[in-house]
């Protein structure tokens, strides 16, 4: 299949990111186009990977099958509507990785039926090492589905959604979860510190630790729990920790923090729909 031309509007750290990946992957940089507010913000992706530039959205519209919407939330409406007209003449498939922003929502700023996935990515795709959840509205044709698949799998894995409402879910799971991770992290590196570590081997331990257990998590063929028990000697110290986890319910707390997560997702489509 040809490569489709694509424009990336607002290529600031995602776009960066994508960009990156395809480039890396052997996608035709003569095939992307990128945009920001001035030319000294397109420096960077220009000498990087030598893509098309300009400050001028409508210019890379025109010139493209595939458009990513990578602006931040606030200012995607008027972004959408300043474009209105060019999506409604060259109908290309509308790929947003703005949170909180619906495809109906899109669809009703663009004032046409318009091709668009939705795509939650989160920050690990900086490295290549991203989740996304992507969902179709049904203007999206197969091709165009796998396209969009094609694209966000040159930043990690793919895994799509059937409704709308399952970005929501994506959300608080990959897309806010590697702050979850994070502030672990944090918590675990100071209470190395109180345990009378200095800062850099309560940190290098920590996070070690971290990469070790997700990489075994991700090649063992034992599940998370099976892989904890291994570790659950009877009687010994990790028994102590997970039983003091489990009294203050661990994992009610994750539920409850994942659920507030995801209804401030629904929350944000309401408020930035107007
Ligand atoms: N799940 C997650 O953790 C993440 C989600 N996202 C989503 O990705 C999108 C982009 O995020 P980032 O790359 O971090 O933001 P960013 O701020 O790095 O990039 C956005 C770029 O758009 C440019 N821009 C602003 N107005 C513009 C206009 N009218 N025309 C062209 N360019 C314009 C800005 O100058 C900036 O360089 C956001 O909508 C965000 O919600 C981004 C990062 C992570
Ligand atoms: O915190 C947020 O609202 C965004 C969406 C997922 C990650 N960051």
């Amino acid at each position: 299949m040809n490569q489709p031309t694509i424009a990336f509007i607002g290529a600031g750290n995602m776009a960066f990111s994508i960009i990156g990946g395809l480039v890396k992957q052997g996608y035709d940089h003569t095939k992307i186009w990128a945009t920001n507010l001035t030319e000294d913000t397109l420096k960077d992706v220009k000498q990087s990977f030598n893509v098309n530039t300009t400050t001028d959205n409508a210019t890379a519209v025109n010139e493209a099958d595939v458009v990513v919407l990578s602006v931040k939330p606030q200012v995607m409406k008027e972004v959408v509507q300043s474009l209105a007209e060019t999506f409604k003449s060259q109908k290309p498939l509308i790929i947003s990785i703005a949170a909180g922003i619906t495809a109906t929502t899109l669809q009703e700023w663009i004032g046409a039926p318009s091709a668009i996935v939705r795509c939650m990515p989160n920050t690990p795709a900086l490295l290549q090492c991203g989740a996304s959840g992507l969902y179709k509205n049904p203007q999206v044709s197969d091709q165009q589905a796998g396209i969009a698949e094609t694209l966000l799998k040159a930043v990690g894995i793919t895994l799509w959604v059937k409704e709308e409402s399952g970005i929501d879910a994506v959300t608080a799971v990959s897309g806010s979860g590697p702050a979850y991770y994070f502030l672990f992290m944090e918590a675990m590196q100071q209470a190395g510190e109180a345990l009378g570590l200095d800062s850099e081997t309560a940190k290098q331990l920590t996070l070690q630790t971290a990469l070790g257990a997700a990489r075994m998590a991700l090649e063992s063929s034992d599940d998370p729990a099976t892989l904890r028990k291994k570790v659950t000697s009877p009687g010994g110290t990790t028994e102590q920790a997970i039983n003091t986890f489990n009294e203050g319910e661990l994992s009610a707390l994750v539920g409850k923090a994942m659920k507030a997560a995801a209804d401030r997702s629904e929350e944000l489509s309401d408020i930035l729909s107007k």
